[in-house]
């Protein structure tokens, strides 16, 4: 198959991009997509094809010893020749990322309150006030009502949808221009991934904030985005619409994905927000 390379310089760019390690061996081979602004991208592929590599790559945040080469185009801009505090500016400002493991990504010693706030704080330099103000603000955004027990609150006293909800939050604070959800509810029971898979939706459509979802489940990417690229050993292997993906895969790799997805069956439905998960 061919992924055409696109030469847009608006939204983010992937182009070529390799990722080795220090001893040579190539973790990423010329990986190379698109996600317009506003628009939305689905990554799949399944364990260790480097899905997370390269969120980590676009981030910056690569492991000591691996070395990323291609470019990284955010705007025109390649954050591959950016130096760390011009990066640091980037994060959590222009793009942002949610995990799939909220628990993990929260400071447990810290309140959801200021955890919201400190985005807000670094890189809009508001008030401590103003900064509360919008954490609130934030909260209605996210669904999280009682918005002034939840902000109070510590990481461990919520439950895990309403972690994940905070993540968005904080993800969402400073308006970034694109969002890498990395597996933001493989960790979740089915019925709060339903919840979380149409909040983000809502978020996304409201916001117009790019996303690139990144999952290894076919019918959950089918939920939120419209075009996918396949990732298998380190390659782009497809990129293609999810409707062509589900009707006519081209790739050998994609047809065992949909294969798989089929057998198991676990696409989840939406049902009513329960009081607890709000
Ligand atoms: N710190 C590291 N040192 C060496 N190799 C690594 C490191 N992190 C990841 N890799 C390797 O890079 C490849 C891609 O890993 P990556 O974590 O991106 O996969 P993934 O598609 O995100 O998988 P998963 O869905 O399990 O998170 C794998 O072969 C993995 O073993």
């Amino acid at each position: 198959m061919t992924v055409t390379p696109t030469t847009s310089t608006t939204g983010l760019e992937v182009r070529d991009l390799t990722v080795a390690t220090s001893s040579g061996r190539v973790l990423l081979d010329h990986v190379s997509w698109h996600v317009a602004p506003g628009e939305r991208l689905g990554v799949i592929g399944e364990s260790g094809s480097g899905k997370s590599l390269t969120a980590a790559a676009i981030l910056g945040l690569l492991p000591d010893g691996m070395t990323a080469t291609g470019q990284v185009l955010l705007d025109g801009t390649d954050l591959l020749t950016l130096g760390e505090r011009a990066l640091r500016r980037v994060r959590g400002a222009r793009i942002a990322m949610v995990f799939q493991e909220p628990l993990t990504a929260l400071d447990p010693l810290m309140t959801i309150g200021r955890q919201i706030a400190g985005p807000l704080r670094l890189h809009r330099k508001v008030s401590r006030a103003r900064a509360a103000e919008l954490a609130a603000d934030l909260c209605r955004l996210v669904r999280l009502d009682d918005a002034e027990r939840i902000l109070g609150s510590y990481p461990w006293q919520l439950s895990g949808g309403q972690r994940q909800r905070a993540c968005l939050a904080m993800a969402l604070a400073c308006e970034p221009d694109v969002l890498i959800a990395d597996e933001p509810t493989t960790a979740l029971d089915v019925t709060v991934q339903a919840e979380i898979l149409d909040l983000l939706d809502d978020l996304i459509e409201r916001t117009g904030t790019a996303l690139v979802f990144v999952s290894h489940d076919l019918p959950v990417v089918a939920r939120v985005t419209r075009d996918l690229v396949v990732m298998r050993h380190g390659k782009v292997v497809e990129a293609t619409s999810v409707a062509r993906a589900l009707d006519a895969p081209e790739d050998p790799y994609t047809r065992t994905l949909l294969a798989a997805a089929r057998a198991v069956t676990h696409l989840p439905t939406l049902h009513p927000t329960t009081q607890e998960d709000r």
